[in-house]
């Protein structure tokens, strides 16, 4: 143990006393239920993920904002009959504070907004990249926590807003190797539902509940859909409309349905032209039946599926004109989406695009001569100070576990530090993919 207690000053590292009695059992090791440490190799393949995330993102100019992963509850309480919102990770804190753990990253965004206020010249294009938590009950061996990747556009009430984000992920796809053959993207707005609602007269109040319980449709039998539809007080003859418009898969039935005058249709005859335009057409579809998880969405919508079907939905977003009202904000016209880093990765697998990331280092530094160990420092240091990676072999070790270490760290080149070298100011250099061995005088070693 590290602590600095007397007891171990006076014995030093190696002290034969502990002050720390041995724990009666040994602990778990694993990490709590539902959630993952990343070791080294894990933690590549998630830096490579995420490297992608922000350089697409910072290739579309927007820029990186974070969140506490600790929020007050009140943030994500909302009454609509969200999954997230039954399995929302809160606790009581030691100030007896109602709060949780982030289960998406938009209201956080929404809170930071407001707190910003005036003082913030719209239209922001933010993105983050930050672990989400849920609690679920009995873990169906589901994760309790995942990375996401969010961008938002606040301040733009257009579609092109929405045609952008999609670009962005298009982007993202392409960059990683997946192409539109593998996955594509559902796209609708809830306007439609809107639209169809309002001929039925039900009121705005019951909007949130009515998508939320339609976004289960593919999940649970559709009787079962039509009774909680029933409970939430429409009339067999909407359900019945309902249902029926939501089955539309295209912009020209669905406009034979509802009109050209609303602005449903509008909407995403333009997100429609404005994606021949980003040149990603063939990657989308107009699929009434989608209209995602979330209570707050109030226009286009979207979600990336794999065309297998095997995987749940990839990626999805939509526009939020009214989530700052509910936090007591003015409302400012806003669009994001959430993609996280489980589907993606399984994805990867089925297509055999998981990237070779190994580890990898230019020098490895290794003294021959226990006097020796000063001057391999001072090797190693040199080397660092013009911007070289380094594994400095820390002890003295045999040439053949120095050389097994080497190919383990995949480094580029070996530098010996030799006392007939030395003598003469030089280290003995091996080109470990070469194979070429050569003397150097240190200061001409770059
Ligand atoms: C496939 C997967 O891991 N999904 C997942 C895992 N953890 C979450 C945590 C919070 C919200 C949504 C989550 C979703």
């Amino acid at each position: 143990s590290s602590s600095s207690s007397s007891e171990n000053a006076r014995f030093g590292r190696s002290g034969s006393l502990s002050s720390i009695p041995p724990p009666a059992q040994k602990i778990d090791v694993n990490p709590p239920k539902g959630t993952r440490d990343f070791p080294p190799e894990e933690m590549r393949l998630r830096n490579w993920l995420f490297h992608n995330f922000r350089e697409v993102s910072q290739m579309f100019a927007f820029e990186e904002v974070d969140f506490p992963v600790l929020e007050s509850e009140a943030l994500f309480i909302r009454k609509a009959g969200e999954e997230i919102r039954d399995q929302l990770y809160c606790f009581e804190d030691r100030g007896n504070r109602r709060v949780a753990l982030r289960p998406e990253l938009t209201p956080s965004l929404a809170r930071l907004v407001i707190q910003k206020g005036k003082s913030l010249s719209l239209p922001l294009k933010w993105f983050a990249v930050g672990q989400c938590w849920r609690y679920e009950r009995m873990t169906r061996g589901r994760r309790r926590e995942h990375y996401q990747w969010n961008m938002d556009i606040i301040g733009v009430p257009d579609v092109t807003a929405e045609a952008e984000l999609i670009s962005s992920i298009v982007t993202f796809f392409k960059r990683i190797g997946i192409t539109a053959v593998d996955v594509g993207f559902k796209v609708s707005s809830r306007k439609v539902l809107q639209e169809v609602l309002r001929y039925y007269s039900i009121p705005n109040n019951l909007f949130g509940k009515v998508c939320i319980i339609i976004d289960k449709m593919e999940k649970i039998p559709i009787d079962e859909v039509k009774k909680e539809l029933r409970s939430a007080e429409l009339s067999d003859e909407a359900i019945e409309e309902l249902l029926q418009v939501l089955s539309i898969k295209s912009l020209t039935k669905l406009e034979e349905k509802l009109g050209a005058a609303g602005e449903a249709v509008a909407d995403l005859k333009q997100l429609f032209s404005l994606a021949e335009k980003f040149g990603y057409s063939e990657w989308i579809q107009f699929d009434a039946s989608v209209v995602r998880g979330l209570a707050y969405y109030t226009g286009i919508v979207f979600e990336g599926f794999d065309r297998e079907g095997k995987l749940r939905a990839i990626c999805g977003g939509g526009r939020y004109d009214q989530l700052l009202s509910t936090f007591g904000g003015e409302d400012i016209p806003a669009c994001g989406f959430g993609f996280g880093d489980a589907v993606i990765v399984e994805l990867l697998k089925e297509k055999g695009l998981i990237p070779e990331v190994g580890p990898q280092v230019e020098n490895i530094v290794c003294y021959l001569d226990p006097d020796l160990q000063g001057a391999a420092v001072s090797v190693a240091t040199i080397l660092r100070g013009k911007g070289q990676s380094v594994d400095l072999v820390l002890e003295n070790k045999s040439l053949k576990w120095v050389f097994k270490r080497a190919a383990r760290i995949n480094a580029c080149r070996l530098i010996l530090v030799g006392s007939s070298e030395w003598q003469k100011g030089e280290v003995r250099v091996k080109n470990l993919s070469t194979g070429e061995q050569y003397e150097i005088k240190v200061d001409k070693l770059e």
